[in-house]
């Protein structure tokens, strides 16, 4: 008898597999394999890969896909665009195939991502290859709605994540196991801390899993994430590793925490540790002349797609919204840590659609994120190390593409930056500024900075952002905050004054005045970050015309002066405030009007009221005394450098009110009010007394209770008479209904009686100047005709009298008479 159909493919597919399995036990036979074909994977990956256009093997996923598919754990380091996210999912689809995983198996698989937009890429990747599989894979991540995730989780077979998510579903929802785990993908950035606190988990806890890439974007608090995950993962998981920068601690991580793990490093022809089509220049220039070097630079690239990278949030919200009003012709984008994940995911999906826009971004769009056909990436600010460097440029010359990278330098940049490159083989070219195409937008951020007091707010903010993150900076030998021409570069960036920094307390400033602190971790916990705008050049001005003597600012600058000597020790000579060294030179302190304060505060307001107001453009959250750090979850860029919850001044404060201490300040506060409303709304003082005097001018005491009982019946009387007055009407109204129902009860038409409010039964309608009353009936349909009127009229007037039946023989006469009527 010849076999089922059935029974054939379930034959066939279990010799497919077999098959595999036999091929794949000699990694080595595929060194030379050029196609996706020719490696020994299933019919329906086949397939997947064949749909989305993947054919050729890159090198990465030649050598690193057959060792996996032989179950070998790997470590794998590769360059950005170079195709490691199929090195990694393929072989989870395959793994889970060749086991016969079925949803009746539970999670089966899971790929951690730092970030959500590359889970989001992940899952889009995985989506396309794996259509052929009968797997379901799902995606969790932060911002999307939980209790739906939580009835469909149970059922994937392969989820994509972020670790916070995951962590939630393995606490709140019920069923969700892992035990039955075979791979583990992360995303695990090493050259940074959280490398060390990987080593750890690695080296003594997990047993072989699945990682994908390892970089520096995991934070601290990942690391409890972290352990809670892995504690709730089975033993059982291979591992696969890839990093883009081939670090030492790549190889310290195989060293100490897999077992027999396969190191592959995919070393190109090339010398260069970025890619080979990637063009790579820098330029020199003065900080205040950057936003006119940039501006310049998108003019004369209107057709190009690019990405901007600046340090912090704050920079990319100003230079954003600036450049938006600047109107430079090309469409613009941004994307950092404080946007919504949804708006996020908008833009990002936004950016990789569009044909040419420039997208000014914080380091959150450097890492994994793949976006098509980037012409540029540019780094207005120097990036924080070689491998920060390394991910931002490979967002472009992705795959086979080529690319071009520009990176801004400052002068005191230069050498050291140019030595970190070299040492990591990143072979960058000098270019010059063609003067006669620079532009200068100065004059144009000054003007909208004073039209628009949000553009300044956000320019204050992106100055003192931007002065702090390069404090913040570890390698000094890079980054030297003494050095910044910060006067000038506030006057670049189109503010009326220099905002004021301060990175001490008064109870540092002893210790401070000797010299810059070489490491920012030596500064303990009461070192505090102050930040003061001062409208100095307005100030100044009107102090040169009016000479009053101020009690205000000799107060302020005795309780200013440890903080003073601090701001002459720690900046350098171009750093120095002017106004302070003229104040300091003279010792006399500067006078200052009322009107000085008045418009002092007056700008005060406007500053918080706009800062209250502050638009939530494209999603953007504003959160008073927030950092500038990236997005808590995915980043933290220098851990151990992290300032305090509100040591930031995010509202402007006068000067008597920075040198208070916060109790002192909570004092000033104004105290509320009680207030109660009357009938109409208005409000009163809990208790409003009057003069006696004024009191008594109406009359004496008994005078004035006389009149007031006098005048409250009469209007208590008043009041009873409109009540009644009300109530009787009301009474009249229902009467009228209620005769009218009973009148339509009866089979009468209620229009052809007038009730005794006869105007409101009839509508009245003008015709030839004169007023014609109509009653109001049903409009006629169109094929209706006066005849059936006057027959639903007749039937309508059938009604039977009836009187109430008394005995039994009534009620059977009754309903003779009812049959007879029928
Ligand atoms: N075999 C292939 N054939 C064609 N295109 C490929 C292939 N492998 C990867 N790509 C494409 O190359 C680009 C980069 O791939 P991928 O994002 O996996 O690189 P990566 O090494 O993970 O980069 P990064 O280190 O920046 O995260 C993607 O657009 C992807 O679609």
């Amino acid at each position: 008898m010849p076999p089922k159909p059935r029974k054939n493919k379930r034959q066939a597919e279990s010799d497919e597999l077999s098959a595999l399995e036999q091929r794949s036990k000699d990694p080595d036979a595929f060194a030379t394999a050029t196609l996706f074909s020719e490696l020994p994977l299933s019919i329906r990956t086949q397939e997947g890969l064949k749909r989305a256009n993947f054919i050729e093997l890159t090198d990465i996923q030649r050598k690193a896909i057959p060792l996996a598919l032989a179950g070998r754990d790997i470590l794998g380091a590769a360059k950005t665009g170079s195709g490691k996210t199929l090195a990694f999912l393929v072989p989870i689809l395959e793994l889970l195939y060749r086991a016969k995983w079925s949803q009746f198996d539970g999670l089966g698989a899971l790929v951690i991502s730092p970030t959500r937009e590359l889970a989001v890429q992940i899952f889009e990747v995985l989506k396309k290859i794996g259509r052929q599989h009968l797997l379901s894979a799902g995606l969790i991540i932060g911002g999307k709605d939980l209790i739906i995730e939580q009835e469909r989780v149970n059922r994937m077979n392969i989820l994509v994540c972020t670790p916070g998510r995951l962590l939630q579903h393995m606490d709140q929802t019920v069923g969700f196991d892992c035990g039955n785990l075979q791979l583990l993908g992360m995303y695990i950035w090493p050259n940074c801390r959280m490398c060390i606190d990987m080593r750890e988990y690695f080296g003594l806890k997990m047993k072989p899993a699945l990682l994908d890439e390892a970089d520096r974007i995991l934070d601290m608090g990942f690391e409890k994430t972290l352990n809670a995950i892995i504690d709730n993962l089975s033993k059982q998981r291979q591992t696969l590793l890839f990093s883009a920068t081939q670090t030492k601690s790549v190889r310290d991580l195989a060293r100490l925490s897999l077992k027999n793990p396969e190191y592959v490093a995919v070393h190109e022809k090339s010398e260069f540790s970025t890619p080979q089509k990637l063009a790579q220049h820098y330029l020199v220039c003065d900080l205040p002349q950057k936003l006119d070097v940039l501006f310049s630079f998108i003019k004369t690239h209107l057709t190009c797609k690019a990405i901007v990278f600046l340090s912090a949030c704050k920079q990319v919200r100003f230079v954003f919204e600036a450049f938006c009003r600047l109107h430079p012709g090309v469409p613009l984008l941004h994307l950092h840590g404080k946007q919504k994940q949804t708006k996020r995911v908008e833009i990002f999906a936004k950016f990789v659609s569009m044909k040419s826009a420039f997208l000014f971004a914080t380091d959150i769009a450097a890492r994994g994120l793949d976006f098509p056909a980037v012409d540029w990436v540019l780094q207005l600010d120097c990036p924080e190390d070689a491998d920060t460097y390394i991910h931002r440029v490979g967002r472009t010359a992705r795959f086979d593409a080529a690319g071009q990278a520009l990176l801004f330098l400052l002068p005191s940049e230069e050498e050291k930056m140019l030595e970190l490159l070299k040492t990591k083989k990143i072979p960058v070219e000098k270019i010059k500024v063609r003067q006669s195409k620079q532009q200068n937008v100065q004059k144009q951020l000054q003007s909208l900075c004073f039209q628009d007091p949000e553009i300044k707010y956000l320019g204050q903010k992106a100055f003192i952002s931007y002065m702090r993150s390069v404090y913040l900076q570890k390698d000094k030998s890079v980054f030297k905050v003494h050095e910044l021409p910060t006067e000038e570069y506030a006057t670049a960036l189109g503010l009326p004054g220099t905002p004021k920094i301060k990175f001490i307390t008064k109870s540092h400033a002893k210790n401070a005045t000797r010299q810059v602190p070489k490491e920012v971790e030596e500064l303990d916990s009461s070192e505090e970050v102050e930040s003061e705008v001062e409208e100095r050049r307005l100030m100044r001005k009107k102090n040169e015309i009016n000479t009053e003597s101020s009690t205000d600012d000799s107060e302020s600058e005795g309780k200013g002066k440890g903080k003073r000597q601090l701001k002459k020790n720690y900046a350098s000579k171009p750093h120095e405030d002017d106004d302070v060294e003229e104040e300091k030179k003279s010792k006399v302190v500067k006078p200052k009007t009322k009107v000085d304060r008045m418009f002092n505060r007056k700008n005060q307001d406007i500053l918080s009221v706009h800062y209250g107001r502050l638009i939530d453009r494209e999603g953007d959250k504003i959160v008073a005394n927030e950092d500038d750090d990236e997005d808590n979850f995915i980043t933290l860029k220098r851990v151990n450098h992290e300032l305090e919850d509100g040591e930031e001044a995010m509202l402007p404060m006068s000067k008597r009110q920075l040198n208070k201490t916060k109790k002192e300040r909570i004092k000033d506060l104004p105290k509320g009010e009680r207030i109660v409303f009357d009938d109409e709304g208005r409000p009163h003082q809990i208790y409003e007394m009057q003069d006696e005097k004024d009191f008594l001018k109406a009359g004496d005491t008994k005078t004035q209770i006389r009149r007031f009982l006098q005048e409250s019946s009469e209007a208590m009387t008043t009041a009873d008479a409109t009540d009644k007055e009300v109530a009787k009407e009301k009474r009249r109204q229902k009467k009228a209904e209620r005769k009218a129902k009973a009148r339509e009860m009866e089979g009468v038409d209620p229009s052809e009686t007038y009730s005794e409010n006869e105007e409101n039964a009839a509508t009245i309608q003008f015709s030839d100047g004169e007023p014609e009353e109509k009653p109001i009936s049903k409009t006629k349909r169109w094929f209706q005709n006066d005849e059936e009127d006057e027959a639903k009229t007749r039937k309508k007037k059938r009604v039977l009298e009836i009187e109430q039946p008394q005995t039994l023989e009534d009620q059977e006469a009754l309903a003779l008479r009812l049959l007879g009527s029928l």
